[in-house]
C-alpha cells in the first residue's frame, strides 16, 4: 500500500473535521465524561484495529484520547488510515452518523 500525497489527505479530511494531517500522519484528540467511558471506547477501537490489522499510535490520559493513524511499511498515511480513522469515528461520534 502506498501513501498518500499530502493533497490527497486534505481531501479526504475535508469529511473528517475532527482530524489534522502533519508529520506524515493524522491526529485526533477525544475528550470523553470519565476515564470509564473512555476507556470502553478504546476497547470497541482495539476490536476494529485487530478486524482491520491496522493499528493507531495512541495515548490515554483520564478521560481524553490522542490518535495519530500513519501506516509505518508505507512510511505515511494510506487508504488504511482512513478506513480505520472512519470506524474510530463511527465508534466515538455516533451521532454523526446520521
Ligand atoms: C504484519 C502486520 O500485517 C503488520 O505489522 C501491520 C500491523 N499493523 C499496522 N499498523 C500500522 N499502523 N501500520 C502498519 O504498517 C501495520 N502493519
Amino acid at each position: 500500500m502506498s501513501k498518500l500525497s499530502a493533497e490527497d489527505i486534505e481531501k479526504r479530511l475535508l469529511s473528517l473535521p475532527e482530524w489534522d494531517y502533519y508529520d506524515d500522519a493524522i491526529h485526533a484528540e477525544f475528550e470523553f465524561e470519565n476515564f470509564k467511558d473512555c476507556f470502553s471506547a478504546m476497547s470497541r477501537i482495539a476490536f476494529e484495529c485487530e478486524a482491520l490489522n491496522h493499528h493507531p499510535d495512541w495515548t490515554n490520559v483520564y478521560n481524553v484520547l490522542n490518535i495519530s493513524l500513519t501506516t509505518h511499511s508505507a512510511n505515511g498515511v494510506t487508504n488504511k488510515d482512513f478506513k480505520l480513522a472512519q470506524a474510530i469515528e463511527a465508534i466515538v461520534e455516533p451521532d454523526d452518523e446520521d
